[in-house]
């Protein structure tokens, strides 16, 4: 079969998106990874719409702002929704949250064409010198929407149980990729009839040796077992860029 028969085809305009049957398989990433030194890390945040991602972006806020110069950019397709509710909550102050707009998918933005993203980020540390982190939350998308590497140096994937216990098994890049695949609202599992334990086991048959976290930020808004995972990343991020430029 031609590829491009097997393209996905939407959106007002018509325009196409390649379909790819290997679950694995994300498309040539367009940009290399940045190099690291001197600059805050960058995590991506993707997943699914409201698998929870500004709540986890909000969760990670109010736990590490604190202890780390942190900052956040936000997607959306057509509003500020995601940066207004960070500014109302409160997490961290107004000025560290930069809103992007994409007009058009949210993977568009995040690995197609990361312009206005890396403006974004440009704004924050010209705004703030001396930031650790900047968190990149990612407009909803599906499973196959991953970030560039030449945006985000590590990146989170968000699924949540109430999209069925079936979505790791679904596979995607999101899901076999990310640095960490997280499944949010346990909490909800039993209500949504989601067996964890059938989700925790495709979760990691999919992905091998790389980490899946189980998570309720209804039970735990700190987000505790995540925020760890972040200090880990800048604790690398950290090390690589080495102590003059640290
Ligand atoms: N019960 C429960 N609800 C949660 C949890 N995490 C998030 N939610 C709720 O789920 C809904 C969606 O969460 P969001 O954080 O807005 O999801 P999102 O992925 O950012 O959504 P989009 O940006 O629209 O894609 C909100 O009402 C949250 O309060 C959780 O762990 N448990």
């Amino acid at each position: 079969m031609q590829a491009e028969h097997r393209d996905h085809v939407h959106g007002s305009d018509g325009h196409r998106h390649p379909v790819d049957f290997d679950p694995t398989a994300a498309g040539p990433d367009p940009f290399p990874p940045e190099g690291v030194g001197g600059r805050p890390l960058r995590i991506g945040i993707g997943g699914p719409v409201g698998s929870g991602k500004t709540a986890l972006t909000a969760a990670l806020c109010r736990t590490l702002g604190e202890e780390l110069e942190l900052a956040v950019v936000t997607n959306d397709i057509y509003t500020t929704e995601d940066a207004d509710f960070l500014r109302q909550a409160g997490v961290l102050e107004r000025e560290r949250i930069e809103a992007v707009q994409t007009g058009a998918c949210p993977h568009t933005a995040i690995r197609d064409d990361i312009t206005a993203n890396l403006d974004a980020v440009e704004r924050l540390c010209e705004r703030y010198s001396t930031l650790d982190l900047v968190l990149v939350e990612s407009g909803g998308d599906n499973l196959t929407a991953v970030f560039s590497r030449g945006l985000a140096d590590v990146q989170v994937f968000v699924v949540d149980v109430a999209g069925g216990d079936k979505v790791p098994r679904k596979g995607g890049p999101g899901v076999t990729t990310a640095d960490l695949l997280v499944i949010n609202k346990v909490d909800l599992a039993e209500r949504v009839g989601a067996d964890m334990e059938v989700m925790l086991a495709d979760a990691h048959r999919m992905r091998g040796e790389l980490p899946v976290l189980a998570q309720s930020l209804t039970d735990d808004p700190a987000a505790s077992a995540a925020a760890d995972w972040v200090r880990q990343q800048l604790a690398a991020h950290r090390s690589a860029v080495g102590p003059a430029a640290g």
